[in-house]
């Protein structure tokens, strides 16, 4: 459980957020540098805080040491491990008052040349994409001007003037999302659904890096860097959602295949059921037709029909009860297909009748059946083709018999 941490004479307020995420970093000994760069915004934020009321970029030197001594207490409190904040530099590097090239308030900060580009580049809101970038470049630009060629100290310290002047230019809410875009972690508001434990792991001093590599924020050291951390940082966030969402979407896509089979089955199906009803009904009458009769003509399958039609494309004429094609079988004989036209069920009855006459009726005089084609609900009658046309044509079209 967190200790209460007695402010002392300390101004500052560092009870404004929750340290989870630091503890959690502080506590590995591979996120040193993310360790340091949280402390270093807590602190920093706080000032601000401070900044806002008093104007000052930190408390009074008389109070510096009461004011390191509060913030080291309370990283501890909160899990934070003690040599963390001894690796980071509570004091040493993490200041709690700022002074760059002698500014120490923040109207003094907004009269520096360029800063108002920097306030410009640092609008609200910096979590959408480049707009963190710019604002950094800006702030990069701004201090290397300023500060010129100077060690890391003097950079460190003026950026934190920075952020602080940059944070008074807003409320407290754009003070967090600078504090997050300038020292590249989380929100430093979300609160983790797994408090993390602090581990007993110890971080050496004597491993701590540079200043630069263990206190500068990433932004001052390269962008892709930056970049990639947040948008890494954005997708931690929602892992469950992410996996939820494609497994949600796997299971559509199954759902829609087993629909799409089912439907294309059932129409098969209904296609088949209906084909076959047809075929029984015509094979029952076509059966009871040929065993009361001693004709047997042709039966003709419905892939040969269609094929010496040439797809039922060579139509001759058409009549009453159906279309009359032209057909070339394999063996060389022509016919005339009489392709019926589909009727109810009792028609179906006379075709069968018509079929019988048909077969028994020759005459030199009569066109010659040849056979019948059944299949697919299709009825076919097969003649011999006559080759000079129809009487009507012969009479009212040809000339020679006109005259
Ligand atoms: N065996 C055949 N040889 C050549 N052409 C034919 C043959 N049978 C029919 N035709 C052509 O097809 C047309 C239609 O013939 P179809 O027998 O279907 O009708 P129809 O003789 O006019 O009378 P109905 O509709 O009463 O049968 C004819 O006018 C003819 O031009």
């Amino acid at each position: 459980s967190r200790l209460l941490v007695v402010a002392d004479d300390c101004p500052l307020d560092m009870t404004w957020s929750n340290f989870t995420w630091a503890a959690s970093a502080c506590s590995s000994q591979n996120e040193r540098a993310k360790c340091c760069r949280y402390l270093n915004a807590f602190v920093t934020v706080s000032v601000a805080r401070y900044a806002n009321t008093t104007g000052n970029f930190g408390v009074p030197s008389a109070l510096n040491d009461v004011c390191l001594n509060y913030v080291t207490q309370t990283f501890l409190s909160y899990g934070i491990p003690h040599n963390a904040t001894l690796f980071c530099g509570i004091g040493p590097k993490i200041h709690v008052s700022y002074q760059c090239q002698g500014i120490t308030s923040g109207s003094e900060f907004l009269q520096t040349p360029n800063f108002e580009d920097v306030i410009r580049n640092c609008k609200m809101p910096l979590s959408i994409e480049n707009s963190c970038r710019r604002c950094v470049n800006s702030s990069i630009i701004f201090l290397h001007h300023l500060i010129g060629a100077l060690d890391n100290v003097t950079l460190n310290t003026c950026r934190d003037a920075a952020f602080v002047a940059l944070a008074n230019q807003g409320d407290n809410a754009s003070a967090i999302d600078l504090a997050s875009c300038f020292f590249s972690i989380k929100e430093l508001q979300i609160l983790p659904v797994i408090a993390p434990q602090p581990s007993s792991q110890q971080i050496s001093p004597a491993l701590a890096p540079t200043i630069v590599s263990a206190e500068a924020p990433q932004q001052l050291t390269g962008f892709p860097i930056k970049q990639h951390r947040r948008g890494t940082l954005r997708l931690a966030l929602f892992p469950g959602i992410g996996i939820m969402v494609t497994s949600l979407a796997i299971v559509l896509v199954i759902i829609l295949i087993l629909l799409i089979r089912k439907k294309s089955g059932e129409l098969k199906s209904a296609e088949t059921t209906h084909s076959k009803t047809c075929d029984v009904f015509h094979q029952s009458h076509l059966r009871k037709y040929q065993e009361g009769s001693s004709i047997i003509c042709q039966r003709f399958r419905y892939n040969e029909i269609k094929k010496a039609t040439n797809n039922f494309s060579n139509i001759i004429g058409r009549g009453g009860f159906g279309t009359v094609y032209k057909a070339q079988f394999a063996y060389g004989t022509s016919a005339a297909v009489k392709r019926m036209n589909p009727v109810a069920e009792h028609h179906k009855r006379v075709f069968c009748r018509e079929m019988e006459l048909h077969s028994r009726l020759h005459h030199r005089h009569l066109v010659a059946f040849r056979g019948f084609c059944v299949e697919r609900c299709e009825r076919f009658l097969v003649y011999e083709y006559m080759e000079n046309g129809s009487l009507k044509d012969y009479l009212h079209c040809n000339p020679l018999a006109n005259s």
